[in-house]
């Protein structure tokens, strides 16, 4: 597990480390410019002529101190101080001191297409406001120069706590972060301005925080074996759960197909899928492994009360249509009573026009809207859904006592409490069915038992490894969602060294 900080975290979490914990504010500089310097000597950055850009505050602090480093190590060094000298910080001001005792040429008018790399130290976690005239500007022209840029901690123009650009923002080949990774490195387009992202330890850590802990988290590598449901060699299908599955309408059996396979994927004991009586032939033959309830048209609901009953967690909405008898099966479903259930597609575009459905329900619910399934149930514009796609799953998750799964190419989760931001998974999912694939996955751990919170974050984590292993073997362009269940056992075999071995070659 990983933190991710806001800017407000990020400087609690420093000033904590210096205040309290008593480490001197230039000794952590000094760390940060080392951690710079390392990685621009250790290849990939032309360093014949370099032009170091700083800001005012500490973030140009760093940058004063990276120049003093590269020109101490006999590189061509240059610093273009484009911040205000009243506004310098106490540090800042020390360093640019040093730089000029040391004769580092700075100055404030440097023509930038002389050099042939560029270090960013404009603004950093402190950026508090759009960017605009001179500073712009110099955006501009760095942007436009082509030549290739380091951003120190975070490109400048890039919001710490959101991605956003604000203003304009400078696009980094590389980018080195400090002690934590921001929001803004890992949500749209902040990663993408980022370049590649480095992070760098620099003597603060989570003590830091001093109990009060950042907000949002992401899953990494190392937590997989604690996110995968416990496999015992004296057991049978009763050991690992049921999972019922309300998906599939006439000419979209495939939805449940999908989603039925990623909840068997998981190590699911027993799929029922409760579907139309048309898509019986077609999902027998698909998914023989499935038990089948299946429905006439009409006569919707009347097995649904024993099939509740049977499972331990249920799923509804892939591929389900929308009608006034798909709103009996999801009231049913909603009012059964105690088991956790996910409700996906369908169910979604059902129940943004029935929010009451939502008031007072018992059941733990995990609803996995996308965005324009989410601009449906809040009425809140997607425009405006995407400025802050933390904050709105957060508020929704709160007001409505779910678990919302935000569905992007950062997927965010919350319980009303956490942010979880996905990491995982790539643009190759971006294509028809990996939603379905998802509400399976995450199908398939409720049933075997793990808590609602941890079902969603793991689930989301999780498919999106399965994408990433569906890629290594199809390729973003060619893969489907069914690649993306294929791959589910995979991920999902990562506690083992079969899994491991394979997911090495
Ligand atoms: N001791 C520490 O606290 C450490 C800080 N570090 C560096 O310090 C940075 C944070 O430093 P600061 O908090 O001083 O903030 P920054 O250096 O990011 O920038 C703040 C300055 O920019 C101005 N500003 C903000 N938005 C502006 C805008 N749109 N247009 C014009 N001016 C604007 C502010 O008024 C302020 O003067 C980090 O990103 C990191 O690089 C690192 O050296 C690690 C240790
Ligand atoms: N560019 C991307 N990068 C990572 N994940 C993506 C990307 N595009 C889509 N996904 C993932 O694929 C899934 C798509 O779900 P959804 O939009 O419901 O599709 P569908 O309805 O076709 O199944 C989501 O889990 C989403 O996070
Ligand atoms: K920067």
């Amino acid at each position: 597990m990983r933190y991710l900080v806001n800017s407000e975290e990020m400087k609690r979490c420093d000033g904590n480390t210096i205040n309290e914990f008593g480490m001197p504010s230039l000794v952590l500089m000094e760390r940060a410019a080392l951690a710079v310097y390392e990685e621009l000597v250790s290849g990939g950055f032309d360093l014949s002529r370099v032009l170091v850009v700083c800001g005012s505050g500490n973030n140009g602090g760093d940058g004063f101190a990276i120049a003093r480093l590269l020109h101490l190590s006999g590189k061509r060094v240059d610093v273009l101080f484009a911040g205000k000298p009243e506004s310098l910080t106490e540090e800042t001001q020390i360093q640019k001191k040093i730089c000029e005792n040391y004769g580092v040429n700075v100055g404030s008018n440097l023509n930038i297409s002389e050099y042939t790399s560029i270090v960013d130290a404009l603004f950093g976690v402190g950026l508090s406001r759009n960017i605009e005239g001179r500073y712009a500007a110099l955006i501009g022209d760095i942007n436009r120069s082509g030549i290739p840029v380091l951003s120190v901690d975070i490109p400048s123009g890039i919001s710490a706590d959101s991605g956003h650009v604000m203003g304009t923002a400078v696009k980094a080949a590389k980018t080195v972060t400090f002690a934590f990774e921001k929001i803004g490195h890992i949500l749209y387009p902040g990663s993408e301005y980022c370049g590649e992202l480095k992070l760098c330890a620099i003597g603060i850590d989570d003590r830091g925080f001093m109990g009060q802990v950042p907000g949002a988290f992401t899953w990494e590598e190392s937590d997989i074996p604690k996110l995968l449901p416990e496999r015992k060699a004296y057991s049978n299908k009763g050991t690992y759960g049921r999972g019922l599955l309300a998906a599939g309408s006439r000419d979209m059996a495939g939805a449940a197909c999908l989603a039925g396979k990623a909840a068997y994927k998981t190590g699911t004991g027993l799929v029922r899928i409760y579907s139309e009586d048309c898509n019986r032939q077609i999902l027998q033959t698909l998914l023989p492994e499935a038990v089948l309830t299946s429905y006439r048209k009409g006569e919707e609901g009347a097995a649904l009360a024993d099939a509740l009953q049977w499972a331990d967690a249920c799923a509804v909405g892939p591929g389900l249509s929308v009608s006034s008898e798909k709103l009996e099966i999801l009231q049913t479903i909603i009012r059964s009573g105690d088991i956790p259930a996910v409700l996906d597609a369908d169910a979604l575009n059902l129940l943004s026009v029935h929010m009451e459905l939502l008031e007072g329900h018992r059941q733990p619910l995990i609803l996995t809207p996308h965005i324009g399934e989410m601009a449906r149930l809040t009425g809140i514009k997607k425009e405006e859904l995407i400025l802050d796609l933390p904050g709105y799953c957060h508020d929704f998750a709160r007001k409505n006592n779910v678990v919302c799964v935000l569905k992007d190419a950062r997927t965010v989760v919350s319980d009303g409490k956490s942010i979880y931001i996905n990491t995982s998974g790539n643009d190759g999912m971006a294509a028809g069915g990996s939603g379905d694939v998802l509400c399976g996955l995450i199908l398939g751990l409720l049933a075997q038992g793990i808590p609602p919170f941890r079902a969603a974050t793991a689930g989301v984590y999780l498919h999106g490894l399965a994408g990433d292993d569906a890629r290594r073997r199809c390729g973003a362009r060619g893969m489907l969602a069914g690649d993306i269940a294929e791959s589910v056992g995979a991920v999902m075999s990562w506690d083992t060294e079969d899994g491991r071995a394979s997911q090495a070659k």
